[in-house]
């Protein structure tokens, strides 16, 4: 067996972003709610933790892209909540909403998490905001401080 990589969930040290669509506020405003539940009570400092509000998913990689250039965040985590309408705008919007959260991921060397709740309905997402589907801002956090730790460990 040669080396195991697996990162803990402990985020004292880390500095983490926030990039939230205001899109369909009443959700995303509960998954930003999970998020800093997540990343607070896994041991990130309230002071380590930034929030950008962005019109929509479409405009999160942008900002996201931004915070990664300044160096200092440990992840950042992508937030948002597309609901299909009667047309195909939701596609667009889905796909580039994740190219872009990959590709900024990818471009920058620092995890970008995404975050982004896509569904087909009003019922869907809020099952996913906090009720019986969990909090996808919660989970997107415990994902971030675990990416944040991994890749500290190919230093
Ligand atoms: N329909 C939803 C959108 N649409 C807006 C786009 O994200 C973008 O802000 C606009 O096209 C201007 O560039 N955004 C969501 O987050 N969720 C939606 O359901
Ligand atoms: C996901 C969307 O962009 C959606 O809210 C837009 O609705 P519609 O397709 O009815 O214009």
């Amino acid at each position: 067996m040669g080396k195991l990589f697996e990162a803990n969930l402990i985020g004292t040290d880390l500095k983490i972003g926030v990039v939230v669509g205001r899109f369909n506020e009443f959700i995303t405003s509960k998954l930003v709610d999970g998020a800093l539940d997540g990343l607070k009570r896994h041991g990130v400092d309230d002071e380590n933790i930034d929030i950008a509000w962005v019109p929509g998913a479409f405009e999160v990689p942008f900002i996201a892209k931004q915070m990664v250039e300044t160096g200092e965040y440990d992840a950042v985590i992508g937030l948002g909540t597309v609901i299909r309408g009667s047309t195909t705008h939701y596609d667009y919007v889905n796909n580039e909403a994740a190219k872009g959260i990959a590709s900024v991921a990818l471009n920058s060397n620092v995890p970008v998490i995404f975050g982004i709740v896509t569904t087909e309905n009003i019922e869907q997402a809020i099952e996913r905001a906090g009720t019986k589907a969990g909090n996808k801002g919660y989970d997107s956090a415990i994902s971030a401080i675990e990416m944040a730790n991994l890749k500290k460990m190919f230093k």
